[in-house]
């Protein structure tokens, strides 16, 4: 059945910025004693940027204040061959040229993914929405952007047991299917064709999709359908492919007889910032928030939040994509005090109070973070509050301000769902929601939330404006990969981390592992190491993790390592360097991580370290800069350092980071795929840490595995 989700929904595409390679200073940096670092011969030039803003020309003025969509048809190539940062290059002019939405069959199929669980839109984004009368003189122009796909639950650690990350990847499986069942090549068309063309992709599911995924999925995907759904029209016909064909036409602008949406986007210039030249007391808002936004330190807007809160402001539905690190938060957070300030104040004696913002996010970390920025806009408005429900240990909600029933829910969506199903009276609160946000959207409509999401949905009113942020790669960041077989890799770490500590007086590193345990034991030899490391991941209480991200956001020359529960949304400014030990879950968690750095227009740097059988991820990311960067030499000396220290961690997190080594990889559909194959990966990744032989593990779970009688595992 056709189904119409968000009727003001708006596809926002700020003019993202990215100082390019030609802005760049390339210079090399004065280098300590040793003669060529490890790090330098991967990093070799220390990069600047620029953070100035860019004209539009009056064409592309126009082109922003009418909306119009001018897809780029040249496609981003990275510099294969070229040097990361070559001055004035091709790279940089290729670069530089990238439009906001680089490779429309990504946003075609991003968009797509979304509408196929029932996005829809009726309306176009008219003049009179007035976001272009920010942009008149703002002086920057729209920027290329990786789009994402479907992405699976982040938080990897939390559920490494083999049998909930199976279940995963059947769910991604099936998401995966229906992306491979695109039709549309929204890229490789001019618009007129796509006017008249397929827009929609096929979404039937085949026989393998239903075996799969099941009946019980497909009821979930026409359940959410319906959850979401505005409006249903009774003359539409329930044939999949054309509703859905609607659904895309009308969310990329080109429904006409829909009036759908359209996606602003202009060729980008030669620099530009994050930040927009408009302030943000050209919007309407209140004298308060605007206190309170002076006192946090903003006075111009960002470009995502140029682009979104005029539109906001007048309760429209947006969907808006920017680069991580680029002021989402503050975007949708604005616009939803806004509706507070405008409603009529809280009965203090009303015993279950509305609550009139829910903001979902992934994680815990990003609700809190999100909490945190609400309660720092609401700091001249005493009457409002925040609160936060997150999974953990604890059931309470936290409050962020002095009100008990705050206005503004903050919440993880597991736990909210808890709190809807299991508290008297919570549900009854969200029947008062005006404004639904759900920050990194995409990954929220992603399987692995569904169910939540659908509960969520159901619980409260069809009538209130929706917002959706997603996330898109910086390219202010220098991403490189090492291949090197797995025994080099701790030496590798340790020896990637030594320089960059020595050349960055003010370092700060994250370093991600595959999954908690690893996490754990990798903390656990850096700290031997005698570098100075914190962990965090999801066996740690939420106290712990809420202290340790505190510290790691005020500290400098520190290392966090982490599993993904840091990889999306979290702010952590000035990171200086993202290392990723190991295979990244998907494509885009790949990207999450990897944007915890270059954050703001910073510089920032990224690698990857793979074993030469987990290449293969590469494919996935070949359409990103990044290069393959010579392997350092790693000296006996210091080879020797790390096995010492690896002696020193204790065997019982040697032994749970092998399990979870083996657990991660054998969820890992190529890698898993072979049982002998990985048991001697496995094996190897031991060794790595020092071990003679293999841990042994309950034989219950080598069952759930699927990794009983392999050769080469011991089982307790
Ligand atoms: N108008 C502004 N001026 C200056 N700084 C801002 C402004 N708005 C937000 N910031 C700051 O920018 C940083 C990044 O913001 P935020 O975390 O919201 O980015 P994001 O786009 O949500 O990133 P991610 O996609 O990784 O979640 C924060 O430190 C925030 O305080």
């Amino acid at each position: 059945m056709p189904i119409k989700l968000f009727p003001n929904l708006r596809l926002l595409n700020p003019p993202l910025s990215a100082t390019r390679f030609p802005s760049m200073n390339l210079k090399p940096s004065v280098n300590s004693s040793r003669a060529i670092p490890a790090f330098r011969r991967i990093f070799p030039f220390k990069l600047k940027y620029l953070g100035l803003p860019t004209r539009v020309n009056s064409q592309q003025q126009q082109q922003q204040q009418l909306g119009l969509r001018k897809l780029s048809t040249r496609p981003f190539r990275p510099a294969a061959s070229s040097e990361f940062g070559r001055r004035g290059s091709r790279a940089g002019e290729i670069r530089g040229s990238k439009n906001l939405i680089d490779d429309e069959a990504e946003l075609s199929d991003w968009v797509s993914d979304l509408r196929t669980d029932s996005f829809h839109s009726n309306k176009r984004f008219s003049k009179d929405d007035d976001v272009s009368d920010f942009r008149k003189g703002s002086g920057r122009e729209n920027r290329g952007s990786y789009s994402m796909k479907r992405r699976r639950k982040s938080d990897s650690d939390d559920s490494y047991d083999s049998s909930r990350r199976g279940n995963r990847n059947s769910v991604n499986s099936f998401s995966r299917n229906n992306i491979s069942n695109n039709t549309s090549r929204f890229s490789r068309r001019s618009n007129s064709e796509l006017e008249a063309g397929n827009v929609g992709r096929k979404t039937r599911f085949s026989n393998d999709d239903e075996n799969d995924v099941g009946e019980e999925r497909r009821r979930g995907m026409s359940g959410i359908r319906d959850l979401l759904s505005e409006e249903v029209s009774d003359n539409d016909d329930d044939d999949d492919d054309s509703v859905l064909r609607n659904n895309a036409r009308s969310l990329i602008g080109l429904d006409k007889e829909n009036g759908g949406m359209s996606v602003a986007i202009s060729s980008p210039g030669k620099h530009d910032s994050f930040m927009s030249e408009s302030r943000f007391d050209q919007c309407s808002i209140s004298a308060l928030s605007l206190k309170g936004i002076k006192d946090a330190g903003y006075e111009k807007m960002t470009i995502v939040q140029e682009a979104t809160l005029p539109v906001l402001l007048k309760g429209k539905d947006v969907l808006a994509k920017a680069k991580t690190g680029t002021g989402k938060t503050v975007a949708f957070l604005l616009p939803s005090i806004e509706v507070v300030i405008k409603s009529p104040p809280v009965d203090r004696d009303q015993k279950r109070p509305p609550i009139l913002v829910l903001v979902i996010c992934p994680t815990r970390e990003l609700a809190t973070q999100a909490a945190t920025e609400a309660s720092t806009l609401l700091k001249y408005h005493p009457s409002i509050g925040v609160q936060v429900v997150i999974g953990g240990d604890s059931w309470a909600m936290f409050v962020f301000s002095r009100i008990q029933n705050s206005q503004i829910l903050v919440a993880t969506p597991g736990r909210l769902r808890d709190h809807i199903e299991n508290t008297a009276g919570f549900a009854t609160r969200l029947m008062g929601v005006k404004v639904l946000v759900l920050d990194e959207a995409d990954h929220l409509l992603d399987m692995g939330f569904r169910k939540d999401i659908e509960k969520i949905i159901a619980a409260v009113p069809k009538q209130r404006q929706t917002l959706l942020f997603s996330a898109t790669v910086p390219e202010e960041v220098r991403q490189m990969h090492l291949v090197a077989p797995l025994d080099l890799h701790f030496p590798l770490l340790y020896v990637l981390l030594r320089e960059h500590v020595a050349d960055n007086p003010e370092y700060k590193v994250l370093v991600f592992c595959t999954t908690a345990m690893v996490t754990r034991m990798v903390a656990d030899l850096l700290g031997e190491l005698k570098l100075n490391v914190r962990e965090i991941h999801s066996r740690k209480p939420q106290s712990y993790r809420t202290r340790v991200s505190d510290e790691f956001r005020k500290s400098k020359g520190l290392i966090l390592v982490t599993s993904d529960v840091s990889a999306r949304g979290v702010d952590y400014p000035d990171v200086t360097l993202v290392i990723q030990v190991g295979l990244p879950s998907d494509r885009e968690q790949y990207i999450h991580r990897l944007g915890r750095t270059g954050r703001k227009g910073k510089e920032g740097q990224g690698i990857l370290l793979l074993a030469p059988w987990e290449e293969f991820f590469l494919s996935t990311i070949k359409d990103l800069p990044i290069l393959k960067a010579p392997v350092p030499s790693v000296d006996p000396d210091t080879k020797k350092k790390v096995e010492r220290a690896l002696s020193h961690v204790e065997m019982k997190n040697k032994e749970a980071a092998y399990q979870a080594w083996l657990g991660y990889y054998n969820s890992n559909k190529k890698v898993g795929r072979d049982k002998y194959k990985l048991v001697e990966l496995a094996n190897e990744y031991s060794r790595s840490m020092g071990l003679d032989n293999p841990p042994a593990i309950p034989k219950l779970v080598l069952g759930k595995m699927g990794l009983r009688n392999i050769p080469g595992l011991r089982s307790k």
